[in-house]
């Protein structure tokens, strides 16, 4: 990469991504050291848990992403006042004076995250009313919220369908409920979390998700005030308290991209230490990954994942809730198949349209067919209903270059690694989603010796 480039691609990680489309030349192992910071599935949820409080909170670790500065300015408009230290990844937030915001501001973040709807319970408790945008997030399926709906009825709160989003209030209050989840979701579990806390008495949920995410959700809440008890099958018990406070909590680290970092090695033939990995809530991944012929080492500042020479192997995967194979692992894996010696079957048991990116793979000369059947032990929510969520694929196969467009967030970070493992150039185009939630991407790529050049 020359320096012309080299500024360009750093000027682009360091003011969040400018960049849409990059050109890779491929052939290039991934190798060095990167560091993960807090996940995004966690850190987005942990700033809305903060207009619980009475007294300002402090979030360690916060990457530098895209979901976390559109949640920022939710709770900007919202009257909470925030302050970011980029280097420290600090986030010092301040709910003194929340406030409602006008429909005009709020609807100005419509279709940016799914974290919009997290709003409802905390913004009840503070204001009495809540005015929730229209939904965004990765289009990997339907998506809807009727569990969220549902679970907040429960608690006691009216809520209306608006052309352009919901508003929603609770004239007598929000109080504790029984709820069982028709599906162990990990947002409905949340809304029942950020909820709970504020709600007069006692909540019980049943068919909880359990996500290390959510378990450090809980530790916020329990250190901001909450009383929430964990059963070991899917139990979770809440009882209402009238008062919390801020809280200081260094968030979890980013499991999916440490995951993605480790099949990018895979992939390239690299070698990648992870700084910042946690064997504990990468258990089931690690499993899969040694199976497939990963090698890793887990030290106490992380995981080194590195290609050890050899044939890649096989293997038969199914998608599912914690602690299952997490559904965000599989994108990158799929691409680390397409090298492997054999047929490997992936069953996607959590979303109903989650292979979007194997398109842009087949064109590179991948080998991946989609199948509507449940091809796994399982049969899953979508068997009966028509979706390509079972893929084949064969390998190994030669990758060559190609023009890509990223669908998603997940589907993107493959076709990244896709276009770095094959021979010539690919351009991959709409790669600002993955800024989304992968903190520095294009800065990691480049301190990893992949060849590129950024196109703003
Ligand atoms: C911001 C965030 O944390 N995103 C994660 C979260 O998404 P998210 O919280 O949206 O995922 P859920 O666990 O809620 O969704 C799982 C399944 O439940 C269905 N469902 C969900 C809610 C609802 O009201 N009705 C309904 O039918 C969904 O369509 C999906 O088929 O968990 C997913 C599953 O681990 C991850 O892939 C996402 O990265
Ligand atoms: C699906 C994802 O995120 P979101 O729920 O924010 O769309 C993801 O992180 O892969």
């Amino acid at each position: 990469m020359n320096s012309l480039t080299q500024d360009a691609a750093l000027h682009g990680s360091a003011v969040g991504l400018t960049a849409d489309t990059i050109t890779f030349r491929g052939g290039q192992p991934l190798k060095g050291r990167i560091e993960v910071r807090g996940a995004k599935n966690l850190v987005t949820k942990a700033m809305v848990a903060a207009l619980l409080g009475e007294t300002p909170s402090l979030l360690k670790a916060v990457p530098n992403i895209s979901d976390v500065r559109v949640v920022s300015g939710l709770l900007e408009i919202h009257g909470v006042r925030i302050k970011r230290d980029d280097a420290s990844g600090d986030l010092h937030l301040d709910p003194s004076n929340v406030e409602s915001a006008h429909m005009a501001e709020i609807n100005a973040h419509a279709g940016s995250s799914r974290i919009p709807i997290l709003f409802c319970g905390p913004l009840l408790h503070r204001l009495g009313e809540a005015f929730i945008p229209d939904l965004g997030g990765c289009r990997i399926g339907d998506r809807p919220i009727d569990f969220h709906l549902e679970v907040l009825r429960n608690f006691g709160a009216v809520i209306e369908k608006l052309p352009d989003g919901i508003r929603m209030s609770a004239p007598d209050g929000l109080s504790g409920a029984k709820i069982q989840l028709p599906y162990p979701s990990v947002g409905a579990t949340e809304q029942v979390l950020l909820t709970a806390v504020r709600a007069t008495g006692r909540t019980e949920l049943r068919n909880a998700a359990i996500e290390p995410e959510i378990m450090d959700l809980i530790n916020i809440l329990q250190k901001m005030g909450a009383s929430i008890s964990v059963d070991a099958d899917r139990v979770i018990r809440i009882e209402g308290v009238d008062r919390l406070e801020g809280y200081r909590h260094r968030a979890i680290f980013d499991r999916n991209e440490a995951a993605s970092w480790a099949s990018a090695a895979l992939v390239t033939k690299g070698d990648i230490f992870v700084a910042g990995a946690r064997q504990a809530e990468m258990l089931t991944f690690l499993n899969v990954f040694r199976k497939v012929g990963g090698a890793f080492e887990i030290e106490e500042d992380g995981i080194r994942f590195y290609h050890p020479g050899g044939d890649l192997k096989p293997v038969v995967i199914e998608t599912d809730v914690h602690p299952g194979f997490m559904t965000d692992w599989q994108q990158p894996l799929v691409v680390a198949l397409t090298q492997a010696h054999g047929v490997s079957i992936v069953h996607e048991t959590v979303y109903e349209q989650r292979f979007g990116f194997v398109d842009a793979l087949v064109d590179m000369g991948a080998t991946v067919q989609l199948h509507r059947e449940c091809l796994g032990s399982e049969h899953c929510r979508f068997g009966q209903r028509n979706f390509l969520h079972s893929a084949v694929i064969s390998g190994p196969t030669k990758l060559h270059g190609a023009d890509i467009e990223v669908p998603d967030l997940r589907g993107g970070f493959s076709h990244l690694i896709a276009a770095l493992a094959a021979d010539g150039v690919s351009r991959v185009s709409n790669v600002g989603i993955i800024a989304r939630g992968y903190e520095n991407f294009i800065q990691k790529l480049h301190d990893l010796g992949a060849d590129f050049t950024v196109e703003s």
